[in-house]
Protein backbone atom coordinates (compact mmCIF):
# COMPACT_ATOMS: atom_id res chain seq x y z
CA UNK A 1 0.00 0.00 0.00
CA UNK A 2 1.68 3.53 -0.73
CA UNK A 3 2.50 5.90 1.94
CA UNK A 4 -0.37 8.10 1.03
CA UNK A 5 -3.07 5.70 1.44
CA UNK A 6 -1.87 4.34 4.56
CA UNK A 7 -1.80 7.86 5.86
CA UNK A 8 -5.13 8.58 5.27
CA UNK A 9 -6.45 4.90 6.74
CA UNK A 10 -4.26 5.49 10.17
CA UNK A 11 -5.00 9.52 10.28
CA UNK A 12 -5.60 10.65 13.94
CA UNK A 13 -6.48 13.65 15.27
CA UNK A 14 -4.33 15.02 18.06
CA UNK A 15 -6.49 16.79 20.94
CA UNK A 16 -3.19 18.32 22.84
CA UNK A 17 -0.31 18.61 20.79
CA UNK A 18 2.84 20.53 21.89
CA UNK A 19 6.03 21.27 20.12
CA UNK A 20 5.88 23.79 17.34
CA UNK A 21 6.48 23.37 13.78
CA UNK A 22 8.64 25.61 11.33
CA UNK A 23 6.59 28.16 9.40
CA UNK A 24 7.87 26.78 5.50
CA UNK A 25 5.59 23.27 6.79
CA UNK A 26 2.75 25.38 7.88
CA UNK A 27 3.07 27.05 4.23
CA UNK A 28 3.48 23.58 2.59
CA UNK A 29 0.43 22.29 4.77
CA UNK A 30 -1.77 25.48 3.52
CA UNK A 31 -0.44 24.59 -0.20
CA UNK A 32 -1.99 21.35 0.00
CA UNK A 33 -5.27 22.81 1.78
CA UNK A 34 -5.34 24.92 -1.82
CA UNK A 35 -5.46 21.80 -4.04
CA UNK A 36 -9.15 21.66 -2.88
CA UNK A 37 -11.15 20.71 -5.27
CA UNK A 38 -13.30 24.09 -6.13
CA UNK A 39 -15.90 24.61 -8.63
CA UNK A 40 -15.79 27.66 -11.24
CA UNK A 41 -12.20 28.10 -9.30
CA UNK A 42 -13.72 30.37 -6.76
CA UNK A 43 -10.53 30.33 -4.56
CA UNK A 44 -13.11 31.16 -1.19
CA UNK A 45 -10.87 30.10 1.01
CA UNK A 46 -8.51 32.37 3.26
CA UNK A 47 -5.72 31.16 6.03
CA UNK A 48 -4.65 32.95 8.97
CA UNK A 49 -2.25 31.62 11.04
CA UNK A 50 -2.30 32.49 14.81
CA UNK A 51 0.68 30.98 17.34
CA UNK A 52 0.63 30.99 21.21
CA UNK A 53 2.05 34.99 21.10
CA UNK A 54 -1.10 35.98 19.29
CA UNK A 55 -3.56 34.74 21.71
CA UNK A 56 -3.81 37.89 23.63
CA UNK A 57 -3.41 39.87 20.46
CA UNK A 58 -6.78 38.41 19.76
CA UNK A 59 -8.04 38.60 23.53
CA UNK A 60 -7.69 42.49 23.30
CA UNK A 61 -9.13 42.49 19.88
CA UNK A 62 -12.14 40.82 20.61
CA UNK A 63 -12.29 43.17 23.78
CA UNK A 64 -12.01 46.39 22.18
CA UNK A 65 -14.81 45.15 19.57
CA UNK A 66 -17.23 44.17 22.57
CA UNK A 67 -16.59 47.94 23.64
CA UNK A 68 -17.73 49.74 20.45
CA UNK A 69 -20.58 47.12 19.59
CA UNK A 70 -21.73 47.22 23.28
CA UNK A 71 -21.80 43.14 23.44
CA UNK A 72 -21.99 41.92 26.97
CA UNK A 73 -19.56 41.05 29.24
CA UNK A 74 -20.36 37.54 29.44
CA UNK A 75 -19.52 37.11 25.62
CA UNK A 76 -16.42 38.37 26.27
CA UNK A 77 -15.57 36.29 28.81
CA UNK A 78 -16.84 33.20 27.17
CA UNK A 79 -14.77 34.39 23.81
CA UNK A 80 -11.79 34.95 25.90
CA UNK A 81 -11.68 31.86 27.82
CA UNK A 82 -12.17 30.03 25.00
CA UNK A 83 -9.36 31.58 23.33
CA UNK A 84 -7.06 30.86 25.84
CA UNK A 85 -8.51 26.85 25.79
CA UNK A 86 -7.57 26.97 22.07
CA UNK A 87 -4.16 28.18 22.37
CA UNK A 88 -3.54 25.81 25.18
CA UNK A 89 -3.80 22.58 23.11
CA UNK A 90 -1.03 23.77 20.36
CA UNK A 91 1.36 26.11 18.92
CA UNK A 92 -0.49 27.03 15.92
CA UNK A 93 -3.55 27.61 15.43
CA UNK A 94 -4.78 28.14 11.38
CA UNK A 95 -7.92 29.74 11.30
CA UNK A 96 -9.58 28.40 8.10
CA UNK A 97 -11.96 30.79 6.48
CA UNK A 98 -14.44 31.03 3.40
CA UNK A 99 -15.52 33.64 1.67
CA UNK A 100 -18.87 33.49 0.42
CA UNK A 101 -19.33 34.06 -2.93
CA UNK A 102 -23.20 34.79 -3.26
CA UNK A 103 -23.87 35.28 -6.78
CA UNK A 104 -25.02 32.60 -7.33
CA UNK A 105 -22.57 30.90 -9.51
CA UNK A 106 -22.04 28.35 -6.91
CA UNK A 107 -24.37 26.90 -4.51
CA UNK A 108 -23.12 27.93 -0.69
CA UNK A 109 -22.79 24.12 0.16
CA UNK A 110 -20.59 23.41 -2.64
CA UNK A 111 -18.19 26.55 -0.95
CA UNK A 112 -18.29 24.88 2.41
CA UNK A 113 -17.82 21.17 1.05
CA UNK A 114 -14.20 22.71 -0.83
CA UNK A 115 -13.29 24.45 2.18
CA UNK A 116 -13.75 21.35 3.87
CA UNK A 117 -11.80 19.02 2.15
CA UNK A 118 -9.10 21.99 2.20
CA UNK A 119 -9.03 21.36 5.70
CA UNK A 120 -8.59 17.66 5.31
CA UNK A 121 -6.53 17.59 2.85
CA UNK A 122 -4.28 20.09 5.59
CA UNK A 123 -4.42 17.37 8.42
CA UNK A 124 -3.63 14.27 6.22
CA UNK A 125 -0.51 16.63 4.61
CA UNK A 126 0.28 17.50 8.45
CA UNK A 127 0.72 14.08 9.60
CA UNK A 128 2.05 12.68 6.64
CA UNK A 129 5.01 15.44 7.25
CA UNK A 130 5.13 13.98 10.96
CA UNK A 131 2.98 16.54 12.58
CA UNK A 132 -0.54 16.59 13.96
CA UNK A 133 -3.53 18.01 13.46
CA UNK A 134 -6.83 18.97 15.21
CA UNK A 135 -10.21 20.56 13.70
CA UNK A 136 -12.19 22.68 16.13
CA UNK A 137 -15.13 24.77 15.40
CA UNK A 138 -16.98 24.88 18.40
CA UNK A 139 -18.45 28.70 20.26
CA UNK A 140 -15.23 30.62 18.64
CA UNK A 141 -15.74 29.63 14.62
CA UNK A 142 -19.92 31.15 15.36
CA UNK A 143 -18.69 33.89 17.38
CA UNK A 144 -19.71 37.24 15.50
CA UNK A 145 -17.16 39.13 18.15
CA UNK A 146 -14.16 37.05 17.14
CA UNK A 147 -15.14 37.34 13.66
CA UNK A 148 -15.17 40.99 13.54
CA UNK A 149 -11.75 41.23 15.97
CA UNK A 150 -10.61 39.42 12.65
CA UNK A 151 -11.67 41.50 10.56
CA UNK A 152 -14.01 38.94 8.67
CA UNK A 153 -17.16 40.60 6.53
CA UNK A 154 -20.67 39.05 7.36
CA UNK A 155 -20.05 36.61 4.31
CA UNK A 156 -17.21 34.92 5.74
CA UNK A 157 -17.56 31.92 7.60
CA UNK A 158 -14.95 30.64 10.11
CA UNK A 159 -14.88 26.73 9.05
CA UNK A 160 -12.04 25.58 11.22
CA UNK A 161 -9.52 26.45 13.76
CA UNK A 162 -6.96 23.60 12.67
CA UNK A 163 -4.87 23.33 15.66
CA UNK A 164 -0.69 22.14 13.94
CA UNK A 165 1.79 21.03 16.18
CA UNK A 166 4.22 18.56 16.85
CA UNK A 167 3.83 15.93 19.18
CA UNK A 168 6.83 13.87 20.51
CA UNK A 169 5.23 10.90 20.38
CA UNK A 170 1.52 10.11 18.57
CA UNK A 171 -0.80 8.01 20.02
CA UNK A 172 -2.13 5.50 17.25
CA UNK A 173 -5.08 5.05 15.97
CA UNK A 174 -6.54 2.60 18.45
CA UNK A 175 -7.93 -0.99 16.83
CA UNK A 176 -11.50 -0.94 15.18
CA UNK A 177 -11.27 3.19 15.99
CA UNK A 178 -12.69 3.51 12.43
CA UNK A 179 -16.53 2.65 10.66
CA UNK A 180 -17.07 -0.08 9.21
CA UNK A 181 -16.72 -0.25 5.40
CA UNK A 182 -20.50 -2.31 4.67
CA UNK A 183 -22.14 0.12 6.97
CA UNK A 184 -21.26 3.33 4.79
CA UNK A 185 -21.23 1.21 1.27
CA UNK A 186 -23.81 -0.03 -0.16
CA UNK A 187 -24.36 -1.60 -3.85
CA UNK A 188 -27.41 -0.17 -5.92
CA UNK A 189 -28.63 -4.01 -5.97
CA UNK A 190 -28.89 -4.29 -2.43
CA UNK A 191 -30.81 -0.83 -1.99
CA UNK A 192 -34.74 -0.68 -1.16
CA UNK A 193 -36.54 0.26 -4.23
CA UNK A 194 -39.26 3.18 -3.91
CA UNK A 195 -42.61 2.30 -4.92
CA UNK A 196 -42.28 3.81 -8.44
CA UNK A 197 -40.85 0.32 -9.52
C1 LIG B 1 -16.30 20.65 11.07
C2 LIG B 1 -15.76 19.95 12.29
C3 LIG B 1 -15.71 20.62 13.49
C4 LIG B 1 -15.22 19.99 14.63
N1 LIG B 1 -15.18 20.70 15.80
C5 LIG B 1 -14.71 20.09 16.91
C6 LIG B 1 -14.61 20.82 18.12
O1 LIG B 1 -14.92 22.02 18.19
N2 LIG B 1 -14.15 20.17 19.21
C7 LIG B 1 -13.79 18.84 19.16
O2 LIG B 1 -13.39 18.27 20.19
N3 LIG B 1 -13.85 18.13 18.02
C8 LIG B 1 -14.29 18.72 16.89
N4 LIG B 1 -14.35 18.02 15.72
C9 LIG B 1 -13.96 16.59 15.70
C10 LIG B 1 -12.46 16.38 15.70
O3 LIG B 1 -11.81 17.24 14.79
C11 LIG B 1 -12.10 14.92 15.30
O4 LIG B 1 -12.46 14.68 13.97
C12 LIG B 1 -12.79 13.91 16.18
O5 LIG B 1 -12.32 14.07 17.51
C13 LIG B 1 -12.52 12.45 15.73
O6 LIG B 1 -11.14 12.20 15.66
P1 LIG B 1 -10.48 11.60 14.32
O7 LIG B 1 -10.40 12.76 13.35
O8 LIG B 1 -9.14 11.09 14.76
O9 LIG B 1 -11.38 10.53 13.82
C14 LIG B 1 -14.79 18.64 14.57
C15 LIG B 1 -14.83 17.98 13.33
C16 LIG B 1 -15.31 18.61 12.20
C17 LIG B 1 -15.34 17.87 10.90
Amino acid sequence: MSDLIENILTRKSQPIIDGDIALSDIERIVQCGLTAPDHRALRPWRYILCSREDCEKLVRRVGLVALAQEAGDTSVEEITEALQRLFATAPRVVICVLDVDRSGRVPEIEQVLSAGAAIQSMLIAAEAMGHSGYWRTGKLAYSPLLSAALGLEENTLICGLLCLGRLQKRSPLPAAQRPELHRHFFNLNSMPCGDFI
